[in-house]
């Protein structure tokens, strides 16, 4: 029977060793997947924020070229301006020479830098600007280029009118007046050139300008996208995270805690339906009511197995109607007496009620129950709690004392005797008085306790003999109601 416990409870451990195992770690069942979930849940939004960090370097990448390309138009414009001044200037040398030679040497700066201007007013038309303004420069640029082909003719012109002038005695009118005529239009075109030159650098700076507005606008608007960008990602990823916690939070209190929670009530070995909890209204609480109305059902089942238990061992070794001990009890009781070391004393005592079959005849076989009831009462009650007391037949009482004296027994148990015969039993209308008989035998050195049963059974029908409703406690011969020793 204990290795079946044994192997009850070992059993009850491992389950429960079993049932605790898997979520006993804090990274483990749900609270792992939780976090793994959540960590999936940040890779993303990270992955998402790299990606828009380098959508972002891209801009920046865009806003970097759009500031070279306005140092670009500022560089061009100022090399424009350089140049402008240094053609008017070059014109100015062309001004001066006196020999077709020194005409050519200028014309041939003054063609390098007509050149130049080309070239740049070329790039400064890539980047952006205000068109009009473009046409202005372009439009000055070409009265320049005109303006410098005049003053070629014109140089030449006055070079040749020289040359007749110096062979001439005297000049003529004629050529001094062409001459003069000459001078008169170079120094018109040389103004001119100096206006034109003024004119250029307020386009260019115009242009400029309209440029770097431009380009300054474009920037602005970038940079006012990133920003709102960093803004909305920013918050995007706060957001997240906040949530990812949120989640977090949630599943650890509002799931994990409380499965947890209810695990532990489950692990006790007598789990109580008052300790499950059952608060809120979601499925964890539903699982909850559910195993708490199961935990209730099983307990009550083994309640009532537990009684049952206790009424069937109560049967095993009780009579149902005088609740007393049965005989199967009364004699393992003498068995273990009997096998025990002989320093005690023991006596044995059959009690047997008086013409209890006329009791049955007479008033029935209920009324005699009632009788066995109530005669069992008053032996319980009278004798102490340490005289062994057993229903031994049908109407028939066994009781075994251990150290108790003998004469002491036999006057309790007469007066018993005596209490029963006095007393008038109540069975429904009826009022009946019973009697009863007693044999009483005391065990015997070197005899056995079944010799002792046999002896006071002997001494029951010694008293049956006599006339009943007496007590035999040794002789065979009776004297009066009691029999001594
Ligand atoms: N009511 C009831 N009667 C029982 C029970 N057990 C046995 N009896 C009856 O008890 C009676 C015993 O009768 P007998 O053995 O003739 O003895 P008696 O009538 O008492 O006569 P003496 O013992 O000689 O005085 C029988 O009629 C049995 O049927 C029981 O549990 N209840």
């Amino acid at each position: 029977m204990s290795s079946d416990r044994d192997t009850g409870e070992s059993t009850g451990r491992e389950l429960t060793e079993e049932a605790s195992s898997p979520s006993s770690g804090l990274l483990s069942g749900l609270a792992l997947r939780t976090l793994l979930l959540s960590l999936l849940l940040v890779g993303v939004t990270l992955g998402a924020i790299l990606l828009a960090l380098q959508a972002f370097g891209q801009y920046r990448a865009t806003i970097a070229e759009l500031d070279q390309q306005q140092n670009r138009g500022l560089a061009t414009a100022h090399l424009l301006l350089q140049q402008t001044e240094g053609l008017v200037s070059s014109s100015s040398l062309l001004l001066l020479a006196s020999t077709h030679f020194q005409r050519r040497e200028a014309m041939f700066e003054i063609a390098d830098r007509a050149e130049w201007v080309g070239r740049l007013v070329n790039q400064l038309a890539a980047l952006r600007g205000e068109s009009s303004r473009f046409d202005d420069i372009l439009a000055v640029r070409q009265q320049l280029m005109a303006n410098v082909a005049a003053m070629q003719g014109l140089v030449q012109q006055r070079i040749d009118l020289r040359a007749a002038l110096s062979g001439d005695s005297p000049p003529s009118r004629a050529s001094l007046e062409q001459l003069a005529d000459v001078e008169m239009q170079l120094a018109a075109i040389i103004r001119d050139n100096r206006l034109l030159s003024r004119n250029l650098g307020i386009s260019v700076g115009y242009h400029v300008t309209a440029m770097r507005e431009q380009v300054q606008g474009t920037i602005d608007d970038l940079n006012a996208d990133i920003a709102r960008l960093e803004t909305l990602l920013k918050a995007s990823a706060v957001a997240v995270i906040l949530a990812v916690l949120l989640l977090l939070g949630f599943i650890q209190f509002g799931v994990v805690r409380r499965l947890r929670r209810l695990q532990a009530s489950l692990s006790h070995p007598h789990p109580l339906p008052e300790h499950i909890e059952v608060r809120g209204g979601d499925e964890v609480a539903h699982m909850g009511a559910a195993i708490r109305r199961y935990v209730h059902s099983i307990n009550l089942n083994e309640q009532r197995i537990l009684e049952m238990n206790r009424e069937l061992n109560f049967l095993a070794t009780h009579d149902s109607l005088t609740r007393l001990h049965n005989r199967h009890y009364f004699e393992q009781a003498l068995k273990v007496h009997g096998e025990a070391p002989q320093d005690s004393t023991l006596c044995v005592a059959l009690m047997d009620i008086d013409h209890f079959k006329a009791i049955n005849d007479n008033f029935g076989h209920d009324a005699g129950d009632r009788v066995l009831q109530h005669i069992a009462r008053m032996i319980r009650q009278e004798l102490p709690d340490e005289v062994l007391v057993a229903r031994y037949g049908g109407e028939e009482f066994a009781l075994l004392a251990r150290d108790v004296p003998l004469r002491a027994l036999q006057r309790g148990l007469d007066v018993l005797r005596r209490e029963i015969a006095a007393t008038a039993i109540e069975v429904g209308p009826e009022r009946l008085s019973v009697t009863v008989s007693i044999g009483l035998a005391q065990q015997q050195p070197g005899c056995s306790l079944a010799s002792t049963v046999k002896e006071a059974d002997e001494r029951l029908y010694q008293a049956k003999d006599a006339g009943r409703n007496r007590l035999v406690a040794h002789s065979p011969r009776p004297s009066g109601n009691e029999v001594s020793l």
